[in-house]
């Protein structure tokens, strides 16, 4: 969408093609020393990005054979041309070229692949992924869907991926973003100003995107300005919402309180310092509470049980429009009737499920950014979908898929940590959407920052280190 804009604005197809493949040859050369290579292009403008990169490696003295899925005479357009000042021998597409080759340009398919991949060209992407050949893929590697991340059919994993302008959703969603390797954006004169034309909707998390609305403390403010969180805890399993509840409490909320029931109300008054703690035995109870208006953000659902009270919790929350993040069972206790919760939700409200608590509330199909779109459309509440390149989505399209969350996030306690951090930006005034991707991105962070080992507890307690490089490079506007 971005090059066609750039065309109809003016923009030479050519020069985008020569300055894409030139690009690649560049990044070719600053990965890998001279070695025998082998381009494979594809009957588009992929292919086309192709034959200029062959062009610019030979002019840069490499060996350098070029293989065409189809003939000469199918290009067409800009492909066509660029491939007549190759002025050199163009190869029919075999798996035998792979003998004696050391490096593979994947020129096959770009943008325009709208079918799985078959035949030769299939073959040779096999064969280049067993031989373990290493590959440069232009744009995307071929099969894979740049809009989804999803092959469609066979995909050789590239060890760098270039693509230009902005990145596809393709590159950060899984499994696209393990099959692109390090993806390299280069500039090929496609001018800022074509966003606003194509206005995009779904971006890469990055401070960028939110960092004018963190609620850093004002330099007059106090405690009551910085939003108060309430976390509705369990009787049994405590540890969750005591997670969620110094979450908050790190990230900056305020206050926080833990309502708990009497049974364990001396469980959390023992481990809990600065955090209060109040009994609520019962929905009134708990109505009670959240009559004091400033207590302007609550969370739902870690260590809540699956159970007809959760339900009257949450709907008490909502009936009271305070902003509300509902995770774990607060999600899982509406399986039954999903449509009572999105009846329900009117103010700001944020749900956090994993995959597994996802399918209890939505029967959505489609790739993983689709869904997440679908479900906060549906249910009227920004979308926290996670796992390893977690959504964010809200009802009205926006979405941002989140990349710097490691594997080590991969235990117990972390999705609870999470529904705290995002509870606590809520409570200082951050939008909702804004307050969720910036959570997430934090919580990747952290969990990046700390490395093997980390526990939930461990997150919480990293955070004011990530927050102050942060702060800082908000000062020096980071980009
Ligand atoms: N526009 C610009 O200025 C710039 C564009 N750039 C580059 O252009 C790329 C997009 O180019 P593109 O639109 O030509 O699509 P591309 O991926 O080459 O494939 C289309 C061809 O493949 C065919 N085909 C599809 N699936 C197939 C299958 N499974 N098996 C067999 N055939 C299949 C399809 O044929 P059809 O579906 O019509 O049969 C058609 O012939 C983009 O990714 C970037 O690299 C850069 O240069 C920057 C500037
Ligand atoms: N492989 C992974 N890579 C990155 N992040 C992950 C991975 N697996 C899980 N996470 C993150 O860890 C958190 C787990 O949350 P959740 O499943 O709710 O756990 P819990 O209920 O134990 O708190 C989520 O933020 C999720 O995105
Ligand atoms: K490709």
């Amino acid at each position: 969408a971005a090059d066609s804009a750039a065309i109809a604005s003016g923009i030479s197809e050519m020069a985008l093609m020569e300055a894409a493949g030139s690009a690649v040859a560049n990044a070719v050369g600053a990965r890998w020393g001279k070695r025998p290579v082998l381009v494979l292009a594809g009957p588009g403008n992929n292919g086309g990005d192709g034959f200029v990169a062959a062009r610019h490696l030979r002019d840069a003295g490499w060996n350098v054979r070029i293989a065409l899925l189809g003939s000469l005479e199918q290009l067409s357009g800009v492909a066509a041309r660029q491939a007549a000042l190759w002025n050199d021998e163009v190869l029919a597409l075999s798996v035998y070229l792979l003998d004696g080759t050391a490096l593979v340009v994947d020129a096959l398919f770009g943008a325009g692949l709208t079918r799985p991949i078959s035949g030769v060209a299939a073959q040779l992407l096999e064969a280049v992924a067993s031989r373990g050949i290493p590959v440069c893929a232009i744009d995307v590697p071929s099969g894979l869907d740049g809009a989804s991340g999803q092959p469609q059919g066979v995909v050789a994993r590239a060890d760098i991926t270039v693509t230009f302008f902005r990145k596809k959703p393709g590159h950060v969603l899984m499994p696209g973003r393990l099959l692109c390797g390090e993806v390299i954006l280069a500039d090929i004169g496609i001018p800022d100003r074509v966003l606003s034309q194509i206005d995009p909707a779904v971006f890469e998390n990055s401070p960028v995107l939110w960092m004018n609305a963190y609620p850093w403390p004002h330099i007059d403010g106090h405690k009551y300005q910085r939003g108060h969180v309430l976390v509705v805890g369990g009787a049994t399993m405590t540890g969750a919402a005591r997670l969620s509840a110094l979450a908050s409490a790190r990230i900056g909320a305020g206050l926080v309180t833990v309502a708990a029931p009497d049974s364990s109300w001396a469980i959390y008054a023992a481990a809990l310092t600065s955090i209060m703690v109040q009994r609520v035995n019962d929905v009134s109870m708990l109505d009670h509470l959240l009559s004091d208006d400033r207590k302007n953000a609550v969370v739902v659902g870690p260590g809540a049980g699956v159970s007809h009270s959760t339900r009257e919790y949450v709907l008490a929350v909502l009936a009271r429009k305070r902003a509300v993040v509902l995770d774990a069972d607060a999600i899982s206790a509406f399986a039954a009737d999903p449509q009572s919760l999105f009846n329900a939700i009117a103010g700001p409200c944020v749900l956090t499920p994993h995959e597994g608590e996802f399918g209890r509330l939505f029967n959505v199909n489609g790739d993983k950014l689709e869904r997440a779109l679908m479900a906060a459309r549906r249910s009227g509440a920004v979308l926290v979908l996670k796992g390893a390149d977690t959504i964010v989505a809200a009802p009205d399209g926006r979405a941002v898929i989140n990349t710097n969350a490691p594997p080590d996030l991969a235990t117990g306690g972390t999705g609870d940590v999470l529904a705290g951090f995002i509870a606590g930006l809520v409570a200082q005034g951050m939008p909702a959407f804004d307050a969720a991707a910036a959570a997430v991105w934090l919580h990747g962070e952290a969990a990046a920052l700390f490395g093997p080992g980390l526990i939930s507890e461990d997150l919480p307690q990293i955070l004011p280190r990530v927050l102050r490089r942060l702060k800082r490079a908000t000062r020096h506007d980071i980009s």
